[in-house]
């Protein structure tokens, strides 16, 4: 059982709250003024991973409340209960075990008194076997024909690790095997997926921990129509498409046979899920021998987290951070930034991980809390953003405190590409430290030979606060290990969080309903005759739909 406390009742905060009002009135340029070693203070690296935190709105003091913090909420309790099965995921009863799907010592894990060890190995088994047939080619279509394309048909959890990780990592992909992935009920992606595919060099993936989901049934429904349209004969389907469930009797039913079927287990969340059978798309477009680098990356950060004490762990320091400023600067969002266009998907990966997971207002006591949990996650790739929505990080009037994150090493070192992305990352973090202060804006204008008049009205504009803050991750080089550690820092950092706001992590009860009305909504739509047992607002959307469609 998780401890209950409410994070507004912990010592450790009212601690916090007092500190604030000395922290708040500091810039950060002057912490750095009065502290040498500011830099050597706040930083860690782990492996190929190097996390500066220094430009942090934090002193020594902050940082040693904060970890307290951690600890009264009852962290290294809760982190070992994770590690060892107990049913952390109260609401439905489960174990939260995604760290035993990249447990690479292969000791013994248990849920439910079993070790579930020789179950992963045994599915990671036939992912190794299935995934080099599909790469040699010895799998074949049909019509003998190798398979060119992978379609995943899968959404949330079943759909945003694959894609994200085969973005990621498609400088490992092999040339010749496109991977595809579905995840819209709109028609118009699957449509437009089929469209450039042969249905005699394509194999489907139907990723769905439950099977039942809409968006993916109705999808993996007309990927088979598609298919059966050229391919006639429904006995061709085995050669085709492959389950990735947990689920078998809904499988059966689908028409896949158990054979063709790569099972997970209920402790394995669906936004945790991309170590398991689901990263099947990852395992075939980039081997399973860099797949299993990404789990050993994973499981790298897991002994770290474990075993690592709070004030030198990296997921924990990232969570105390965002806490600090979630709770303490009322900020609302927090954005990840990473200066690598391979990571274009990386924080829309977590914002399911993260918002699905602490995007919840009922404390673990079952009481409403009375404070701020999970903030909006959101990013896009650095330099991009620069040009579009960094004007309201520097000149704003929210603080949106920022994960920096670049590769020192690129994979296409193409001319000077590389240094200036890298000038960018370093620029931009210093810059929402410094800001830009009356004096050197006003320097600036009589350097640019402005008019007196000029200068006093455009000197206001100009003028940067500053003292915004940032984390930064220079990793050495976007690897499968390097990737697989840093999503299990995010996956941690999310835990942490979730213990200190004493709220569940792991269940998502929110999107149950949105799901209920629609079900409900559908067969309404089914005929002409106008709606009238919603309210005024749906009704009138519902019969304008019916008069247009
Ligand atoms: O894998 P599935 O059972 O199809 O579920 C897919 C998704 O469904 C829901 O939206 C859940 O909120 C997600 O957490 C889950 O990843």
């Amino acid at each position: 059982m998780l401890k209950t406390v409410p994070f507004d009742q912990l010592a450790a905060y009212k601690k916090l709250k007092t500190h604030h009002k000395t922290i708040s009135q500091k810039h950060l340029k002057a912490l750095f003024e009065e502290d040498a070693d500011r830099h050597k203070k706040f930083s860690i690296r782990f492996g190929d991973i190097f996390l500066d935190y220094s430009k942090n709105r934090i002193t020594t003091r902050t940082r040693s409340y904060l970890v307290q913090l951690a600890e009264e909420a009852g962290l290294a309790d809760a982190i070992e209960q994770m590690f060892t099965g107990e049913k952390i995921n109260a609401t439905e009863g489960r174990s939260v075990l995604h760290v035993a799907l990249r447990n690479r010592s292969n000791e013994p894990v248990l849920s439910d008194g079993k070790d579930v060890m020789p179950d992963v190995n045994a599915v990671l088994g036939k992912m190794k076997e299935f995934s080099g047939k599909v790469r040699s080619g010895t799998w074949k279509g049909y019509s003998g024909k190798e398979i060119t394309d992978i379609v995943n048909i899968g959404i949330g959890g079943s759909d945003l690790g694959p894609v994200m990780v085969t973005e990621a990592l498609k400088a490992y992909g092999k040339p010749g095997l496109n991977v595809h992935f579905v995840s819209n009920v709109d028609g118009t992606h699957i449509a437009e997926t089929t469209k450039l595919l042969n249905p005699e060099t394509t194999l489907f993936m139907i990723a769905s921990k439950t099977f039942t989901t809409q968006e993916t049934m109705t999808n993996a429904h007309s990927a088979r129509s598609w298919f059966l349209e050229k391919a006639s004969d429904k006995e061709h389907v085995k050669k085709h498409f492959v389950a990735i469930s947990t689920n078998q009797a809904e499988v059966e039913k689908f028409g896949i046979d158990p054979e063709n079927m790569f099972g997970f287990w209920d402790w394995v969340g669906g936004r945790y899920s991309l170590w398991s059978a689901i990263g099947l798309s990852i395992a075939c477009f980039v081997g399973f021998q860099n797949f299993e680098q990404l789990l050993a990356g994973a499981h790298e950060m897991d002994k770290h987290f474990r075993t690592t004490k709070f004030e030198r762990n990296i997921p924990v320091i990232l969570a105390l951070l965002g806490v600090w400023y979630n709770d303490f600067f009322d900020a609302q969002t927090q954005a990840i930034l990473p200066y690598d266009q391979y990571l274009h998907r990386f924080a829309a990966y977590f914002q399911q991980g993260d918002m699905e997971s602490n995007g919840k207002s009922t404390g673990r006591d079952g009481k409403p809390v009375g404070y701020q949990t999970g903030p909006v996650i959101w990013g896009e790739p650095g330099t991009n953003g620069q040009h579009a929505f960094y004007q309201l990080i520097h000149q704003g009037t929210k603080l949106i405190p920022c994960d920096f994150i670049a590769p020192a090493t690129s994979h296409n070192p193409l001319g000077e590409h590389h240094k200036m992305l890298l000038s960018n990352f370093f620029a931009q973090t210093e810059a929402l430290m410094n800001g830009k202060t009356e004096e050197e804006v006003k320097a600036e204008l009589v350097a640019a030979k402005k008019s007196k008049e000029e200068i006093e009205f455009l000197t206001p504009f100009k003028v940067f606060s500053g003292n915004r803050p940032t984390n930064s991750i220079l990793v050495k080089k976007i690897t499968p290990k390097t990737l697989g550690s840093l999503i299990a820092m995010y996956e941690h950092k999310i835990f942490v969080q979730g213990i200190i706001w004493n709220i569940f992590s792991f269940d998502q009860w929110g999107v149950e309903l949105g799901k209920q009305l629609a079900n409900k909504i559908y067969p309404e739509l089914q005929n002409d005759w106008p709606v009238s047992n919603h309210d005024s607002s749906t009704n009138g959307l519902i019969n304008q739909y019916k008069r247009w469609r």
